[in-house]
């Protein structure tokens, strides 16, 4: 398992260029599945959730060629195969994104059940819930979803909490049912506004994404499109807790500023100097950073994605700062391996008390979680001495290239291949 050697206590200078988010590029591939036309996506971010839903869509029969500068070209005039195996679900829980395409174009599908994941139970019982309403019969059986529909029909869904997964779920289930379906209480995130203007460009009626009420007119068949995959605003989010851990003044090319508000002004609050345009954000940090508190929220308010990382630079931070996580149960699983680098915070269920501390230590620390392993980066960006993490495979799910751009930037950080 590769690790990553970082020697901390360098500011962080320089530029660097921002990927496609992620958190966008997983449903828009899923959406290929909706035509049988050409799809040509941009901006697809390099890393291993794309590979593996690359992977799952070839083993259902999408034909799929990639390009160097993330172009990826896929087809789904062939599909042979209606089921996703367990051993290609198991690592990435949006692979649950293809139940509804699959089902409303082709009328059947079975989907493994995603794997336990880290952060929390995370069960999908409010996707079965929805596409139910429009009219499939689901059921699970032997850790797999099974689901029938003759054509799904039009229908309005009100989901028991926001969901970001089940709000795509259903935008593209619905883009080919007959009739219309309302969305009461969706997701208001920018990766679904992304994958409702990708469907729109197929040929989709959609309107009111970006607000919690979603109206779909179903289609009778979508056609083709070529479309550029929004900037993540977790990655750059990330990189702006780095230098604000460090110090130094870094420039953050392809970015959305638009889509960072809450998390810009934490960052501001920590005492960043912030400035942006339509696609970059500059960013310089010439002091200590002072605490700041938060709870993570739905859209527009401050990322679950964004947790860790932001605890991590307050534990560098003067003062002291309440975290509350609100959207996962088990989303604190780096605050004993910050501890490990002598970082002070107490845990009580949902909250995270963060006093700030000088200095913290190198350390060998394991990653738990996709951001949890970015957050003992900028710790170990910031501390003094080495820290090695262990477990690196799951930052890999969803940072391209990280410690390539860090090093651009000045930062000593270093793979270990093993
Ligand atoms: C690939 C992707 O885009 N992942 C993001 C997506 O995950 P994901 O789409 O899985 O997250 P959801 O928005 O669905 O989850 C929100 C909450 O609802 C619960 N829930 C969800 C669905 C369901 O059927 N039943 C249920 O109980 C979850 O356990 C969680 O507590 O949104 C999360 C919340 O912003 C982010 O942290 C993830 O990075
Ligand atoms: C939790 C995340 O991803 P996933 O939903 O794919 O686990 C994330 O991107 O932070």
């Amino acid at each position: 398992m590769d690790k990553l050697r970082i020697v901390g206590g360098r500011r962080l200078n320089g530029e660097i260029s921002i990927s496609g988010a992620k958190n966008a590029a997983l449903p828009i591939l899923c959406a290929a599945l909706l035509t049988s036309e050409p799809v040509t996506l941009r901006n697809v971010p390099q890393l291993n959730d794309i590979s593996t839903t690359v992977r799952l869509l070839a083993d259902l029969g999408v034909k799929v060629t990639q390009e160097a500068g993330g172009v990826v070209h896929l087809q789904a005039d062939q599909i042979t195969n209606l089921e996703a195996s367990y051993e290609l679900v198991k690592t990435m829980r949006a692979s649950i994104l293809v139940l509804g395409p699959l089902l409303t174009r082709f009328g059947q599908a079975k989907v493994s059940l995603p794997g336990g994941c880290s952060i929390g139970q995370r069960p999908v019982d409010q996707h079965i819930k929805g596409l139910t309403a429009l009219g499939a019969d689901i059921t699970v059986e032997h850790g797999f979803v099974v689901a029938n529909a003759v054509r799904l029909k039009g229908a309005p869904i009100v989901t028991d909490m926001v969901t970001v997964g089940g709000t795509e779920q259903f935008l593209m289930a619905a883009a080919l049912a007959e009739g219309q379906t309302v969305l009461e209480n969706a997701a208001r995130e920018p990766e679904v506004v992304d994958l409702a203007e990708m469907l729109i460009s197929m040929g989709a009626r959609i309107s009111g994404h970006g607000t919690d009420r979603i109206v779909i007119d179903g289609v009778e068949r979508l056609h083709g499109t070529d479309y550029t995959v929004v900037p993540d605003r977790i990655e750059a989010g990330s990189f702006l807790c780095a230098v604000g851990a460090t110090g130094g003044d870094i420039m953050l090319r392809n970015a959305a500023p638009d889509t960072m508000g809450a998390t810009l002004d934490k960052l501001i609050d920590a005492g960043l100097t912030i400035e942006s345009g339509a696609d970059w954000i500059r960013a310089s940090m010439q002091t200590r950073p002072k605490a700041v508190g938060f709870r993570t929220r739905e859209y527009p308010g401050f990322p679950t994605d964004m947790q860790a990382q932001l605890l991590a630079l307050n534990t560098v931070a003067t003062g002291m700062a309440v975290v509350v996580e609100n959207i996962f149960e088990n989303r604190y699983m780096h605050v004993p391996e910050l501890m490990r680098m002598g970082a002070d915070i107490e845990l009580d269920g949902h909250t995270a008390v963060i006093n700030g501390v000088q200095q913290l230590m190198g350390a060998q620390v394991m990653a738990t979680d996709l951001r949890a392993s970015a957050s003992l980066v900028i710790a170990g960006l910031a501390a003094t001495g080495e820290t090695i993490i262990d477990r690196i495979y799951h930052l890999d799910r969803g940072y391209e290239k990280m410690e390539d751009k860090l090093q651009a930037v000045g930062a000593d950080i270093q793979r270990l291949r093993s």
